[in-house]
């Protein structure tokens, strides 16, 4: 089956200015990231604060061009942006955002901005269209005359509600969604995210998850990928990485989760948080993780399966350092090759 989705080894770097009159330095936001994505799945991408998972959505979704690699939508190669063949793709992958309000045009009532993907890209005519925004209206659980008001009238869970009434009007294959419960309160978070899962079970549209929160991550993921300072450190079934995290910093999120009865178990983060300009060398999470061997700050670890078929990029989680040795032949050969 061709995948919805397919992105491979993407990168994207940003000048950064340390200062006023400082040298500029590079961000490396996103570092070669590859995913994939079958027809109505839905992948999880989860991790802190500017380990570039909105970057991937932007470069996944055309709005930026990656500075290497490659996205396919549906097989074929995302065409340029601007261009009438990416204007035309552009129906078929939508996005909702954190912020309903901000999606939202202030001035228009809410029926109109459902309505306006279809008139962008000429589907159907007025009283189709008019009967379309309504089916969609309820179909996120609106009510007709919520279209008639004003995103100011509406809460912010209607209007997280309308913006995926837009985002499903011109009936999408992919979506991605970033962050789009964390500005909602946590009563109206659960509604959103029933929503989410009853759209992918009645649109069966593929989904792109990001969020900082494995819970909610995991609530609406087939697989999930955690990701460490641009890269993709640990990819598979949501609830073996809860249970069973093999990255230690996939470790570190997951005893950070609270849970009722499970005292002392949350492992503290040593080092300062990553800073990507300042990109450690080898495992870029070798400084802050308590299991690392010195191979770990020389060679970098590739994203692969291990014995029980998790990917992992770790040397250690990998069972490449032999017990009492440090380092076994095939990882002593990797870094051979490296220096
Ligand atoms: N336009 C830009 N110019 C310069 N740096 C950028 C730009 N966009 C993102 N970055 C940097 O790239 C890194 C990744 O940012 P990104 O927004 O993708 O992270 P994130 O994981 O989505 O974070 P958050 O959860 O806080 O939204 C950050 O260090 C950020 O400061």
């Amino acid at each position: 089956m061709t995948p919805v989705l397919e992105a491979r080894g993407l990168v994207r770097r940003y000048a950064m200015r340390r200062g006023m009159f400082g040298r500029a330095a590079e961000v490396r936001a996103v570092n070669g990231v590859s995913l994939a994505l079958a027809p109505g799945e839905t992948l999880g991408l989860v991790g802190e604060s500017g380990c570039g998972k909105s970057t991937t959505g932007r470069l996944v979704l055309g709005l930026e061009a990656p500075d290497a690699g490659e996205v396919c939508f549906e097989g074929a190669p995302m065409p340029s942006p601007g261009t009438p063949a990416w204007r035309r793709q552009r129906a078929r992958l939508q996005m909702v955002f954190q912020d309903p309000l901000g999606a939202l045009d202030r001035r228009l009532p809410v029926a109109a901005q459902v309505a306006e993907p279809l008139e962008i890209h000429g589907l159907g005519g007025r009283t189709e269209r008019a009967a379309r925004v309504e089916a969609l209206l309820r179909a996120v659980g609106l009510r007709a005359d919520h279209g008639a008001r004003y995103p100011h009238e509406l809460s912010g869970g209607q209007r997280q509600r309308a913006v995926l009434a837009r985002a499903l009007a011109t009936d999408p294959t992919l979506l991605v969604c970033d962050e789009p419960i964390s500005a909602l309160d946590v009563s109206i978070q659960a509604q959103v995210m029933n929503l989410l899962t009853e759209v992918q079970a009645t649109a069966g549209v593929a989904m792109l998850f990001v969020s900082h929160d494995l819970r909610a991550v995991r609530q609406v993921s087939h697989r999930v990928a955690v990701m460490y300072l641009g890269s993709i450190v640990e990819e598979g079934d949501p609830d073996a990485i809860l249970h069973d995290p093999a990255h230690p910093y996939t470790r570190a999120l997951v005893s950070a989760i609270p849970r009722p009865g499970a005292q002392g178990q949350r492992i503290v983060l040593r080092g300062d948080p990553p800073n990507p300009a300042a990109r450690p060398s080898g495992c870029a999470f070798h400084p802050r993780c308590a299991v690392a061997v010195p191979l770990c700050a020389r060679v970098s670890p590739e994203l692969k399966p291990r014995r029980d078929g998790r990917l992992v990029a770790c040397h250690v989680a990998q069972g490449e350092v032999a017990p009492g040795t440090g380092v076994s032949e095939p990882a002593r050969s990797t870094a051979l090759e490296a220096a």
